[in-house]
């Protein structure tokens, strides 16, 4: 199982935990502004990690804004597969964009 499918498995059965000793309970608690606003604040520090942080401070916001992602789609009931198969599609829809270019 990859990292995001693990991850995903534990944020489902972690949401129904304790607030008190789950983070993901926690901001289950909270509700989906909540998770909404965390994704906004999360891109934004990657954002700024990017433009004036170390290779490291980028590591670690790109993997907050991720689980913070996965917090939010979970809490909509939007599987993450669901959003491997749009990547996909959207990698199809370039392949095919590219072999046009080349057929021009
Ligand atoms: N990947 C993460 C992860 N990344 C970040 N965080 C938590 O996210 C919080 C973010 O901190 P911030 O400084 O942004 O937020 P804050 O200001 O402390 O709090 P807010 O009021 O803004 O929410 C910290 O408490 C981190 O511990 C995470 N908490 C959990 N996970 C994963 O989720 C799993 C389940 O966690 P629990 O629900 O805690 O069991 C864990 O095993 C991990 O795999």
């Amino acid at each position: 199982m990859d990292t995001l499918t693990r991850l995903e498995h534990t944020i489902a059965e972690r949401r129904s935990a304790d607030p008190g000793s789950s983070y993901v309970a926690q901001l289950t608690s909270r509700g989906v502004p909540v998770m909404a606003r965390k994704v906004g604040e999360e891109a934004v520090e990657t954002a700024v990690a990017a433009l004036s942080g170390t290779r490291e401070d980028l590591v670690g916001e790109a993997a907050d804004v991720i689980f913070h992602l996965m917090v939010l789609l979970a809490a909509k009931g939007i599987p993450l597969r669901e959003v491997m198969e749009e990547l996909d599609r959207r990698e199809g829809l370039s392949g095919l964009e590219e072999k046009a270019s080349r057929s021009e």
